[in-house]
């Protein structure tokens, strides 16, 4: 059975860089926010399920994003109905995926690790953290969410000092260098206490 390791961290924390890093070294990686992207497209197992509920998000055959996030600001109460929805589709394909893994390690990005309950699902949990204002620069560079959406957002999330504590290992993301020779540490780490014995 392959070792499950859960990737999280706060938005822009810079989860998405390291789950490619964890690949770079090997590592099959599922991404929550990619399993979203799926369920929301054509024929996704979402689509009938957020019509049914908010009946004008579904626009040729696709949720539109932006239609759900003027909802959410409209109602900040309605990424509850979204996130019952959501969650238990997700639940299903990362476990599609984990079935199917032969690797002795296999890293699940998954944003909402702590808020969802998902370490119970997994063997060990790693986050990524850097200081709130590189978090928020590198959000805001993006150009994809204003300042007030963002901070809807981390409000939303477990606060990064918490994860740091609930985490297993911790992964500055100050530098690429710094992060890729963290993640190397956790994956050798692992592997020579957690996967013999
Ligand atoms: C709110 C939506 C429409 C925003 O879409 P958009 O394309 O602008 O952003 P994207 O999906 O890339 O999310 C950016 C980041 O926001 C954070 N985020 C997204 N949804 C949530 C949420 N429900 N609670 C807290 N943070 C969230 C995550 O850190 C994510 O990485 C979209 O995220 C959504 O439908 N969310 C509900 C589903 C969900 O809970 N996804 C989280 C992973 S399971
Ligand atoms: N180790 C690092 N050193 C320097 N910059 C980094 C590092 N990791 C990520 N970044 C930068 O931070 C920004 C956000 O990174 P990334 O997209 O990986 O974050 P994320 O946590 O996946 O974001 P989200 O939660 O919104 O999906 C990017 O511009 C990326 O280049």
């Amino acid at each position: 059975m392959t070792f499950r390791l859960g990737l999280t961290g706060s938005i822009g924390m810079g989860k998405s860089t390291t789950a490619a890093m964890f690949a770079d070294e090997g590592c099959p990686v599922w991404d929550a926010d990619a399993a979203v992207h799926r369920l929301y497209s054509q024929g996704g197992a979402a689509v009938a399920l957020m019509e049914r509920a908010f009946p004008d998000v579904v626009r040729e055959g696709v949720v539109c994003r932006e239609a759900l996030k003027q909802i959410i600001r409209r109602d900040p109460g309605a990424l509850h109905k979204i996130e019952a929805i959501v969650h238990p589709l997700v639940a299903q394909d990362r476990q599609v995926f984990i079935d199917a893994q032969t690797a002795p390690i296999t890293v699940l990005d998954i944003p909402l690790l702590f808020e969802t309950g998902a370490e119970r699902y997994l063997d060990a949990t790693v986050v990524v953290s850097t200081t709130p204002e590189e978090q928020q620069a590198r959000v805001m560079a993006r150009g994809t969410m204003d300042a007030g959406q963002l901070k809807a957002i981390i409000q939303k999330q477990l606060p990064d000092a918490e994860k740091r504590t609930r985490a297993d290992y911790v992964i500055e993301t100050d530098s690429l260098d710094h992060a890729r020779s963290q993640v190397r540490d956790v994956l050798g780490y692992i592997k020579r206490t957690r996967l013999h014995a």
